[in-house]
């Protein structure tokens, strides 16, 4: 098959290089001129392990290649619409790039070919795609919604082998097709409506982001009973009713989806007049968790001003470059206004987060102990295997304080003890070292 892809971001690259590997030939376009031109230079426009090997076989096989332009959806069977669907100033999902992507490829659509939309939108939008594409050509296009749920970090892996495929459409024609193009990756293929699959999608993020909220309140419950949370959820998880994923205690949740996806889902109730309570619960419980780390700072050290604060990680989760939502973009301006000189480090993520946030107390460092040095804490925001791998004994050799607050629980409790640091982690009360109060 021919396969156009709009959007060569984080899904449309990863599903381009994944339909390339089934064997079709796959267009991928951007309205971004600058990443076409480092995507046709086989240069990858974002961190995902794995890809610019797949990539560059692809290319030189001519299986895989980029284009700026909207006409080359004239020589696709399938056209696959992946471009942002960001949050709004009122938490809604803004549809104007969605809109003007449509709009811009309808009159090249063949009338064969069928629309997949695999950007994550509100319920009733894949009809509105369908009435955008009647005004531009006056005729009915096939649309299918099957929506995405890659993970950033494991892309690829979970493009070739997904749990499962949900295809949401009104014609069984266009179905039958969308499940053709998916069956060599999994047999796991759910048929339904065009809104419910809109609804699966928010409903898995929504449900994924209640674990961590969860937990996160477990989290804060232990750390005052005396109980540790990592072996709550291992108890917890042991029950196959309840499952150990996403039980993972730690600064909460970020990222480019679950954050924008569960403000999204409260608006689509909110216009149907629904107070989804759970989820408005679920919303504040994250954005709180992440102060955790502020407080624990204060704890150990008191007032922050003069300091010098380590933080390790500014991507929202380890194995990918993306700061969007990231806990290291609100923890990192308290840190300057608190008065710290703040040095950072990320294997990956440091042209992202200076992009979105450049102060003069910020510095960067390359290396997790350079990062250190003259600290007074380290902050683990994010569980890179650099970071967790750590000689904690040299670590406090290079610091000023030994003060480590690990926001990830990524750290043995004997290593810990071992080296001599003050530590805090979440929900581990048993751990917590706290540094004797001085005066200077
Ligand atoms: N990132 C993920 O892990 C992930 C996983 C599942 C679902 N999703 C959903 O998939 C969608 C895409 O997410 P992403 O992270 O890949 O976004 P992204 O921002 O990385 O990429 C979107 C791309 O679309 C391009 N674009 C925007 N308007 C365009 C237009 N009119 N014509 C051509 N190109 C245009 C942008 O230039 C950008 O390169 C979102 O709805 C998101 O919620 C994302
Ligand atoms: O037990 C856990 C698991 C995750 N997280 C945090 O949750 C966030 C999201 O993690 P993850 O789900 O692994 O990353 P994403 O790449 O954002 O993937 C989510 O969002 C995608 C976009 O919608 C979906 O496609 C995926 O299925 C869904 O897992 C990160 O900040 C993690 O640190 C925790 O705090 N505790």
């Amino acid at each position: 098959m021919n396969i156009v892809i709009i959007g060569a971001g984080y899904v449309g690259l990863v599903t381009g290089v994944c339909f390339a590997e089934l064997g079709h030939r796959v267009v991928c376009v951007d309205r971004d001129e600058d990443k076409i031109g480092l995507l046709s230079a086989g240069r990858p426009t974002i961190y995902e392990p794995g890809l610019e090997e797949h990539m560059i076989r692809l290319m030189s096989e001519e299986r895989l290649s980029f284009s700026a332009s909207v006409v080359d959806t004239a020589l696709a069977d399938v056209v696959v619409v992946a471009v942002g669907t960001p949050q709004r100033m009122d938490g809604a999902s803004d549809l104007t790039d969605l809109e003007s992507a449509v709009r811009s490829f309808a009159r090249f659509l063949r009338e064969d070919a069928i629309v997949m939309i695999k950007s994550t939108v509100p319920v009733g939008t894949n009809e509105r795609v369908r009435e955008w594409i009647k005004e531009e050509t006056g005729r009915n296009a096939d649309t299918v919604s099957v929506p995405e749920f890659m993970r950033e970090g494991s892309a690829l892996q979970d493009s070739f082998h997904p749990d499962r495929i949900v295809i949401g459409s009104d014609s069984e024609q266009a179905a039958a097709r969308a499940a053709d193009l998916h069956a060599p990756l999994t047999s796991n293929i759910l048929h339904t409506d065009l809104r419910t699959a809109e609804m699966i999608k928010y409903a898995s993020n929504a449900f994924l982001a209640t674990k961590i909220s969860f937990i996160n309140e477990m989290a804060n419950l232990c750390d005052k009973v005396g109980a540790d949370v990592q072996v709550v959820a291992a108890g917890m998880g042991m029950d196959p009713r309840i499952g150990n994923a996403f039980l993972k205690a730690g600064i909460g949740y970020g990222g480019s989806c679950f954050p924008k996806d569960t403000h999204a889902l409260l608006q689509i109730a909110g216009h149907v007049d629904y107070d989804f309570k759970l989820l408005k619960a679920v919303i504040e419980v994250n954005q709180t968790q992440r102060k955790r780390v502020l407080v624990a700072l204060g704890e150990q050290l008191g007032a922050l001003e003069g300091l010098t604060i380590a933080v390790w990680g500014a991507s929202f989760k380890p194995g990918t470059d993306d700061v969007r939502s990231a806990p290291s973009l609100d923890i990192v301006p308290e840190l300057v206004s608190s008065g710290a000189a703040v040095r950072m480090c990320d294997p990956a993520a440091e042209l992202g987060f200076r992009r979105a946030y450049e102060h003069p107390q910020v510095t960067w460092h390359k290396e997790p102990l350079s990062a250190a040095e003259g600290a007074h804490a380290v902050c683990l925001l994010t569980e890179w295997p650099v970071f967790t791998e750590v000689d904690l004994t040299l670590l406090r050799s290079v610091m000023a304080a030994p003060v480590l607050i690990d926001g990830r629980n990524a750290y043995q409790g004997e290593a810990v003890k071992e080296a001599g640091l003050y530590y805090t982690a979440v929900g581990r009360p048993v751990l917590r070292q706290l540094r004797p109060f001085s005066p200077d």
